[in-house]
Formats: structure tokens, sequence, C-alpha cells
């Protein structure tokens, strides 16, 4: 039995009248769990909660053991804990050198030479050594990125929260940022949200589809992928307006749901049993649904 390093229990949180986390209950452990969910689920709100920024209005989180509510406790989760936000600020003046170097002072790493060697490794990591010199506002998007993916491994933090890290990354790039992941996440607990469910099947051990506030499903990525199972189709015609259906480069019909008629039956992947799950679960009457962009 996987021994959980993060608990929620019971954790509400709302703006206004507007009930964005619902009693939410959850273990993690060790490894990468992904968070998936349509817009405007509550992805953010949650990993900001886990990540002491955002104080839910009930509940409770233990977190590597200690209690974000206790403010000695609070402090030494936040010394262990590495967070790439959403937005995450940077100083366009800073060159990248700089930035991590500034992180580094910050997550107490007094010694200099201690520092220049993490700050340095961190680059390298993402691929940014030849950058170390270049101001943050010159930088491309993706660098930007992948700049703020190396503060939040820095100091090797056992705790890391990421929110869309691979959001404007390109494909060497994410295979880069799995490989990173994957030798990141052996020794530390790793939570990210994303929409890239194929980010989920190759980075992940776990998965929670989160929507309306609470988690639809729980488990591993092939779990949620064989919940697809039999209702995954591939037609040579195009399959009727009742499907989620997409083209597919070989110019077949993709589709889930109903079988449409000559369709023959494939292999579900991750990305079919999220839609399906979207599909099934009631949905409260705010919440964007992506099956309904689909059609
Ligand atoms: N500070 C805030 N004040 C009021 N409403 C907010 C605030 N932050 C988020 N919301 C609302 O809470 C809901 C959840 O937002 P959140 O950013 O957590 O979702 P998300 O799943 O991360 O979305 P996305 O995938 O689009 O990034 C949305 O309806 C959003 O408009």
């Amino acid at each position: 039995m996987a021994k959980y390093t993060v608990s929620v229990r019971k954790l509400s949180k709302s703006y206004g009248t507007h009930k964005v986390i619902n009693g939410l209950d959850f273990d993690l452990a060790m490894g990468v769990t992904g968070v998936l969910g349509p817009n405007g689920a509550g992805k953010t709100t949650l990993l900001r909660c886990l990540a002491t920024v955002l104080r839910a209005d009930a509940g409770q989180l233990d977190l590597l053991g200690l209690n974000p509510d206790i403010t000695s406790e609070r402090t030494r989760i936040r010394r262990n804990l590495g967070y790439l936000p959403q937005d995450p600020g940077m100083y366009p003046n800073f060159t990248c050198q700089e930035m991590l170097d500034y992180i580094a002072v910050l997550r107490e790493i007094s010694n200099k030479e201690e520092r220049e060697e993490a700050v340095a490794r961190a680059l390298a990591e993402v691929d940014l050594s030849s950058s170390a010199g270049t101001k943050i506002r010159k930088l491309s998007g993706g660098m930007r990125q992948r700049l703020a993916i190396a503060q939040a491994f820095l100091a090797d933090p056992g705790f890391v929260i990421l929110d869309e890290p691979t959001v404007g990354l390109d494909p060497e790039q994410r295979m880069r940022f799995r490989t990173l992941i994957s030798q990141k996440s052996e020794q530390r607990t790793v939570v990210l949200s994303t929409h890239q469910t194929d980010d989920v099947a190759a980075l992940c051990s776990r998965v929670l589809v989160y929507r309306d506030g609470r988690v639809l499903f729980a488990g591993t990525p092939q779990e949620l992928a064989e919940h697809a199972r039999g209702r995954v189709w591939v037609s040579e015609r195009p399959p009727g307006r009742q499907h989620a259906m997409w083209r597919t480069a070989s110019g077949d019909y993709r589709s889930i749901g109903e079988r449409p008629p000559g369709a023959r039956a494939a292999e579900p992947a991750v990305e079919d049993g999220y839609l399906l799950l979207l599909e099934s679960a009631p949905k409260a009457a705010d919440t964007e649904n992506s099956i309904g962009r689909l059609r």
C-alpha cells in the first residue's frame, strides 16, 4: 500500500457564492499525479491551496506530515515546496542566471559556490545553459516557461506543484520535460495540472479528473483509458452528428460513444476515457464542458 505524503480532507473553497472546491477528499503518494479537468474546473485554485498561497474555507490539509494552518509548520512546508504558478512572475531585467540565483537565495542556499552549482544544474536541466546571460525580457514564451520550471525544482524540494507546466513548450522541449520529471519524481511528490492527456499518459503514475469542485476519477492513466474500452471506434465514413468525432491523419474517422454503423473498435487512450467520463458525469450548469466543444 502506497505511503501517502499529501492528504486532503473535506476541503472547500468558494469565491463569493461560487463553490470551486466542494468537500474534496484525496491522497497523493510519491511520484507524479496529474490533475485533469476542463477550463474553470478549479485546478489552479486547488493547486494554490496545496501550495499554501490560498487558504481554503474549510477542511484539512496534511502536506508532508505537516499542517499548513499552523504557522511554524507552514514555514517548514514552504521550505520544502517548489511551485510553478500559472503566471510565474519573473523580473524582465534579470538574466536567467540572476533570476535563478535570486530564487536560490530565497530558498536559503547561502553558500555562493553551492548556489552557482545549483543554478548551473537547473539551467542545464531545462536546456537553457547557453541563455544563462540572456535577459528574461528577451526570452521566447517557451524559454520563459522552462526557466519557471527550473525555479520550481531549485533546492531539491520534496513537494513540487506545477500548474500547466507544458504550456508553450515545443514538442522537443515537452519530451525533455517528461525526461526531467521522470528523473525528478522518484523521491518526491509531484502534482501537475494539465490539459494534455498524452502528458498524463506518459508521465503520471496517477491521475485525478476534477470538475465542479470534486474528483470524478482517481486512479492510474491506464484505468482511465480502460473506462473507454468498447466505446472508441474507427470508421471510414463520418459516423454522424451524435458522436464526438475527429478525422485522423490516415483519413479515418475516430469517434467515442455508441458504435457507428460499420465501425471497428479502437484501442482506447487516456483522452477517450477522460472525455467519456466528463460526458457521463452530471455537470453543474456553470462549468464549461470540453465535450460540448467537440460536438
Ligand atoms: N480570485 C478569484 N476570484 C473570483 N473567481 C475566481 C478567482 N479565481 C478563480 N475564479 C473562478 O473560479 C473558477 C475556477 O478557476 P480556476 O482558475 O481554479 O480553474 P482552472 O481549472 O485552473 O481553469 P483553467 O483550466 O482555465 O486554467 C473559475 O470559474 C474562475 O473564474
